[in-house]
């Protein structure tokens, strides 16, 4: 990270009749998000948990760590102060990671101004709870659904932090709350879609990270196109019917949050989800993995909540199971091959039997 002067105070940019938003997180998905929603014309205030960190981005426009010679619009200020950052703002997003969402929330509890949208850019499952975040959200900020909304998409920041154009679909149980949030959430390089599949949208970000954990696997090991193909292709199967038993509708799983997401994660090494497999099939431990990641890979918590989630639904999720098995270190990465492995009982299965 750059080194700032301490002494100097950032300056907030305030531009009559924009819209003002906040967005709690400044990792790699919070700062380019909020570039999106600062390109998109808005003020944006954004909260990074270390002070360095704000005022580098405030100071210097930079966030040197995350996007590495990324350049951040004026319109986007940042602060370590949460009741700065959110005071006066009309709408609310959160981007940290998914198992400290709940003690973020109970911080900011009071200070998030009242009956504003507050929107989930997270995608990751509560380990112990198993809740979705926006489950989180309603918990502990005690608001009524319909003000809730989940974004997600093939979304990889690095690649948004320059402006290389996508799409993303916002989704809550009330349109209007999802198109309002769509509006601001729009940039000249992203699209924003809206639907009313909460559910769908959310599981679909949080169940492509653990096929990308299993694309990665074998990439490390080094399996080619077919083994990964097939994968991704089982993996839609099978995360597709995990989330229709849990109450999504199937065709938000083959739009931009189930197979738009899957894609992108599972073929980019920007993934820290892929990465985190390839690491594991090359042969480092789970510790070892986790020791070398320093951002975010939400795969690695969710699988668990997942699978509890799958007995209780009855749902066979045998690619998240082998992934659990490497992690635990049971099963050796080369033996991944879910798509092949089967104890012979079920054979032949209809490829379109869920
Ligand atoms: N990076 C990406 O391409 C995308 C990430 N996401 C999601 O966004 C969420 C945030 O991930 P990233 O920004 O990528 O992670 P990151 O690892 O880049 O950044 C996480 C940020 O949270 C901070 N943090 C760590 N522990 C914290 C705590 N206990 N309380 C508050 N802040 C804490 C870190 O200091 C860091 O600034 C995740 O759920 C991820 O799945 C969604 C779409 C794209
Ligand atoms: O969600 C993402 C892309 O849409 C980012 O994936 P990773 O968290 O694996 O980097």
């Amino acid at each position: 990270m750059r080194n700032v002067p301490t002494n100097t105070v950032p300056l907030r940019i305030i531009t009559p009749g924009a819209r003002r938003v906040a967005v709690l997180g400044a990792g790699s998905w919070g700062t380019t998000f909020a570039k999106v929603l600062a390109d998109g014309g808005a003020d944006v205030s954004l909260w990074a948990r270390r002070a360095e960190l704000a005022r580098e981005i405030a100071e210097s426009r930079r966030n040197s760590d995350y996007l590495p010679g990324i350049d951040l619009p004026p319109n986007l200020w940042a602060s370590s102060h949460l009741r700065e950052v959110l005071d006066t703002s009309e709408m609310v997003f959160l981007s940290v990671p998914s198992q400290s969402l709940r003690e973020n929330l109970r911080a900011v509890r009071e200070m998030i101004p009242a009956g504003v949208p507050v929107v989930s850019l997270m995608k990751g499952v509560e380990k112990g709870t198993r809740y979705r975040m926006s489950e989180v959200i309603a918990q502990e900020l005690d608001i009524e659904p319909g003000r809730i909304a989940v974004a997600s998409g093939p979304n990889l920041a690095l690649e948004i932090a320059k402006e290389q154009p996508t799409a993303i679909v916002v989704s809550s149980s009330d349109p209007q709350t999802a198109s309002q949030v769509a509006v601001a959430a729009h940039a000249p390089y992203l699209r924003s879609f809206t639907n009313n599949d909460v559910i769908g949208t959310e599981f679909g970000g949080v169940l492509k990270n653990l096929i990308a954990v299993a694309v990665g696997i074998v990439d490390g090991v080094g399996y080619g196109e077919n083994t990964k193909a097939s994968i991704i292709t089982r993996g839609l199967a099978e995360i597709t019917s995990f989330a229709v038993a849990s109450g999504a509708r199937p065709e938000t799983m083959s739009g931009l949050a189930g197979l738009g997401d899957l894609i992108a994660t599972c073929g980019s090494p920007l993934s820290r989800n892929n990465t985190a497999g390839r690491l594991l099939g090359q042969g480092y431990s789970f510790e070892d993995v986790v020791r070398r990641m320093n951002q975010t890979a939400e795969g690695l918590s969710s699988v668990a909540p997942v699978l509890e989630l799958a007995d209780g639904l009855g749902v066979d999720m045998p690619i998240v199971r082998q992934v659990a098995e490497v992690l635990a270190g049971t099963m050796s990465p080369r033996d991944i091959a879910p798509h092949l492995t089967t104890d012979g009982d079920d054979l032949p299965q209809d490829e379109h039997q869920r």
